[in-house]
């Protein structure tokens, strides 16, 4: 049997320790990987598949990347969801006799890489950990590259693990599996890539090193559980000192406002639903910071809205005096703009792959604080001076740096050029001896020449025989009897030396290399006395991050007009004009239209808000939120005057990409969240649902829709702003006291609809559905029909009503409550069961076209309507609610028989243009739904 050769053996054995990594085996000037991980590296790297011989039957798959280069191939298969494996020499060769000793050194992975071009600037590289212990879900947040880490915990449950994780927006994942598997299900989908691996391993001695026996202590028993697991990956993985690791900050989850992560990204808080991108998100309007710590920083409190008033009071003073005094704020980010990026310096530092220019970077960073520093004392303001008094300067650190460090050093720290003249005796002697010896032999030549009266005699080196003096074949005759040695002969000429000469050159090759040697261990000496200060230096970082989020708050406020939220500890939530932030950012002209929002316990704490598809209910209701969350933040809030209380939680239900999660109905969706939201909101949330029971049959739609209200009103009593298509809904007002009607005004003149996008009292008529379709294009024909049969519809809707008690009930049998409207029509038996039918058929055709509601495509759909030209100049005596159907505009009254069955097919047609919500499609979706409806309309 045929068997593996000693090096393959080697290989074999290594890799067993790296199961889950591909492996790079370091051979010489390449990492060669083998077997499996060679198919799957060659396809992922496009890099050609060798074969090599291991000693068995067939060759061993193999491909290699060379080292030098090996970086960017580590990054892309991390990028790809794998985990490397890293092998070298850890012997020099001959040291010992046989097969060279190999170790993994490291193992790189999505959450644990250290190298800064794979990171992103301004954001963090979170490895969380999760488990399950002593009853409770802890959670550790890692971000090796700065040495951030959040540990926190709460009592067993899922809807809180997938919020407090989404947080984090991790990349790699570590801990319990079952934990993990529903990360994978629930986050995965939802944030870029989640690389889940299951680890039951604890490294509790080793914790508690690292971080000191007093923050231990002061730590659960279900935290340290959680970060003795965390440490053990990072120590297994990482194989050195976690010096950047200093400090755990513990939180307790009832000191943030709760965002689930439906929420978060609904309100495009840090990327927006669509394009997933940080552009037309509340981070992209609010990020003016200069540095990427106070970038990352400010993406971190926008995740965290604080919950403690004091703190948030704190956060507002500062960004008052910033705002106020343009000087001030002029002279804060003049010293920030100087300061690098301390943290992940630090990281680096701690990680051993700081060079010289990242030393001179945290020179010229710390060279700022003191400026810095001053200004935020000298301010006024409370709170920038208590930051300011805690900025440690490290100046003894900056002038060490300052001291040893050359002005503009060379990347690498092992070839000499670091380090400055004058810092080291021993050092300067050696460069001294260097420079004189080649002065010695740059005049060596000179001199040569004129003793032998050769003019062409000349002084060179090369690496095998070092200086050496040329003479050209036709003058050796004239060189002096026995004056040098021959060492050399050319075609053409013949190289000699002296005993000076090569005297010189052991002396200078000597400095030269003892020379490099020196100033290496020089670097790593001061590196080492950076690495001391690290607490020092992550301090400072987190306090010059803090004042970059005030100077980037009160920027952006003084550039927005948003003003200082009055905040307090009660219920009543009231906002004079208030905007949304980033869709009026994006609109041109200022034409955003300001809206009040009044909800009090003692009024009116629901705000039922119906109006067409488009009038800018949506924006709304996400104003409110985001209001909140600003103000909670520490920022002004965009806004006349704000007064708002602290809102424990944001339970927001919008209908937009939100059936991305295992392919669930949105219905579904739907009602899962408004349990969660049932179960979880307090008198201290704000709810917000978009369009509720939209995804059900017209009638259970609107019975969920009354019973959940009615729960909220009940047995909730917390602020809530819903809006729905069911114009029918508006009678709750009658019957809950504290809920009011709301709708979006819209103006009417000749056959144009204007959205005037005022919030005003009272609910709408009408949901404009074949206005819209008829600005869509669809044929006259059928829109005189759809308005003709709409008329049908409900004038048999009003007789009806006529026996029945007012309003909707819950229903108390949903197949009795299914078809109310349709049904009552007509009396024909048939008819009846043909209409069972195309209620269940349009139900089928809404869900399948549930998808298409899934994203929100304003702009192009919107642009399909007229827009009012000045809506500032539409008096407000005119903004009131019309019909769209003016009698003059309503086409004749149609004679209402019992329909035919193109009636049918109409009435399902005009269902379905009714259910088109262009709004919340992508322009394609749109085109293709209404290119659908039209050759639908051709048929008929
Ligand atoms: N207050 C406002 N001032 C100016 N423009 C606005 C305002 N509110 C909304 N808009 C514009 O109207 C568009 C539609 O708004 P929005 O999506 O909120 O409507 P909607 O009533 O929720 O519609 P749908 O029911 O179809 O979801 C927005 O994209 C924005 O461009």
């Amino acid at each position: 049997m045929a068997t593996l050769t000693p090096m393959m053996q080697q290989y074999v054995k290594i890799k067993e320790e790296a199961k889950d990594a591909i492996l790079f085996f370091r051979l010489g000037d390449f990492y060669e990987i083998f077997f499996d991980d060679a198919i799957t590296a060659s396809r992922e790297l496009e890099i050609t598949l060798t074969g090599r011989n291991a000693g068995l039957e067939e060759k061993a798959p193999m491909c290699g990347v060379p080292y030098h280069a090996a970086e960017g191939y580590v990054q892309r298969l991390i990028e790809k969801g794998y985990k490397v494996a890293i092998c070298e020499q850890v012997e020099t060769p001959g040291e010992s006799k046989g097969m060279m000793r190999r170790e993994i050194v490291r193992v790189v992975t999505p959450g644990t890489l250290m190298e800064s071009r794979a990171l992103g600037e301004k954001s963090n590289n979170y490895l969380v950990c999760v488990t399950r212990s002593h009853g409770m879900t802890a959670i550790a947040a890692c971000d090796l590259s700065t040495g951030d880490l959040h540990v926190t915990s709460a009592p067993e449950s899922e809807e809180w693990l997938k919020g407090e994780v989404g947080v984090y927006q991790p990349v790699e994942a570590i801990g319990d599996a079952q934990l993990l598997q529903l990360l994978e299900s629930q986050i995965a989908p939802l944030e870029r890539r989640l690389v889940c691996t299951p680890w039951e391993k604890g490294k509790e001695d080793g914790a508690r090193e690292q971080f000191g026996e007093a923050s231990w202590a002061r730590l659960d028993e279900e935290r340290r559980v959680c970060v003795a697991r965390l440490f053990a990956y990072l120590a297994e993985t990482q194989k050195r000192a976690l010096g950047q690791l200093t400090k755990i900050s513990v939180y307790e989850p009832n000191h943030y406002m709760i965002l689930d992560p439906f929420t978060r990204r609904n309100l495009e808080l840090t990327e927006t639903v669509r394009e997933r991108s940080k552009k037309g998100s509340l981070l992209w309007l609010l990020d003016r910071t200069k540095t990427s710590m106070g970038a990352r920083t400010l993406r971190r409190w926008i995740d965290k809205p604080l919950l403690q008033r004091g703190t948030i009071e704190d956060r507002l003073e500062a960004v008052e005096y910033l705002h106020r005094d343009l000087i001030l704020r002029g002279d804060v980010q003049e010293a920030l703009r100087e300061i690098y990026d301390l943290e992940r310096l630090v990281g680096r530092v701690a990680f051993g792959s700081a060079n010289g220019r990242d030393l001179i970077a945290l020179r010229d960073s710390l060279i700022q604080i003191p400026a810095l520093k001053s200004v935020c004392l000298n301010s006024g303001s409370q709170t920038l001076a208590a930051t300011a008094q805690r900025m440690d300067e490290c100046a003894d650190l900056a002038e060490a740096i300052a001291a040893a460090i050359t002005d503009e050093p060379p990347v690498s720290v092992r070839d000499g050029g670091l380090i400055r003249k004058g810092y080291h005796e021993h050092l300067d002697q050696l460069r001294e001896a260097s420079v004189n010896g080649k002065r010695w032999i740059a005049e060596l030549e000179a001199e040569e020449r004129r003793i032998t009266g050769i003019r062409s005699l000349k002084v060179g080196y090369n690496k095998v025989f070092g200086y050496y003096i040329e003479v050209t074949r036709a003058n050796l005759a004239q060189l002096p009897e026995g004056r040098y040695e021959r060492k050399q002969t050319m075609s053409n000429a013949e190289r000699y030396i002296t005993p000076e000469l090569k005297e010189k050159e052991s002396l200078i090759l000597e400095a030269e290399e003892k020379m490099a040697d020196l100033e290496y261990g020089l670097f790593l000496e001061l590196r080492e006395q950076v690495a001391e200060r690290i607490p020092r230096l992550k301090a400072l970082a987190e306090r010059v991050a803090e004042t970059d989020v005030y100077q980037a708050f009160a920027e952006a406020s003084a550039e927005k007009s948003f003003v200082r939220p009055q905040l307090h500890d009660g219920y009543d939530l009231n906002v004079d004009n208030g905007r949304h932030p980033v869709v009026e950012a994006v609109m041109e002209g200022g034409s955003f239209v300001a809206n009040a929002t009044d909800l009090a316990e003692e009024g009116a704490n629901i705000m039922l808000i119906t109006g067409p598809n488009m009038a800018g209910k949506s924006t709304y209701m996400r104003q409110v939120a985001l209001i909140s969350i600003m103000a909670q933040i520490g920022c002004f809030v965009p806004a006349d005057r704000a007064s708002v209380p602290l809102l424990d939680r944001i339970f927001t239900r919008i209908g937009a990409a939100d059936d991305l999660v295992g392919g669930q109905s949105t219905f579904m969706v739907e009602m899962a969240d408004i349990q969660v939201m049932t179960q979880q909101a307090t008198k201290d949330s704000l709810i917000i649902i978009d369009e509720l029971g939209r995804g059900t049959s017209t009638s259970e739609g609107m019975a969920i829709a009354q019973a959940v209200i009615e729960h909220v009103h009940e047995s909730i009593g917390c602020k809530a702003l819903v809006s729905t298509h069911f114009h029918e809904l508006a009678h709750l007002e009658e019957s809950l006291p504290r809920l009011r009607n709301y709708c979006m005004a819209v103006r009417e003149s000749g056959d144009k609809v204007t959205f005037l996008r005022k919030l005003v009292a009272g609910a709408a008529s009408t949901s404009y559905g074949i206005y819209c379709a008829r600005v869509a294009g669809l044929p006259g024909s059928i829109i005189d029909r759809a308005y003709g049969l709409l008329q049908g519809f409900e004038q048999a809707a009003a007789e009806v009503a006529v026996g029945q008690t007012s309003g909707i009930s819950a229903p108390k049998n949903s197949a009795s409550a299914s078809e109310p409207t349709l049904s009552k029509i007509e009396d024909e038996e048939s008819y009846a069961q043909q209409t069972v039918d195309s209620v269940k058929q349009t139900d089928m055709i809404r869900e399948e076209s549930s998808p298409l509601e899934s994203a929100v495509d304003d702009t192009v759909a919107h642009s399909t309507l007229q827009e009012p030209k000045d809506i500032a100049a539409v008096p407000s005596d005119e903004v009131v609610q019309l019909s769209i159907f003016g009698d003059d505009e309503r086409p004749a009254k149609s004679a209402h028989t019992a329909p035919a069955k193109e009636d049918l097919k109409v009435k399902k047609m005009l269902q379905r243009v009714r259910d088109v919500d262009v709004m919340n499609m992508t322009p394609l979706q749109a085109m293709q739904i209404l290119n659908e409806l039209k050759l639908e309309a051709q048929r008929l």
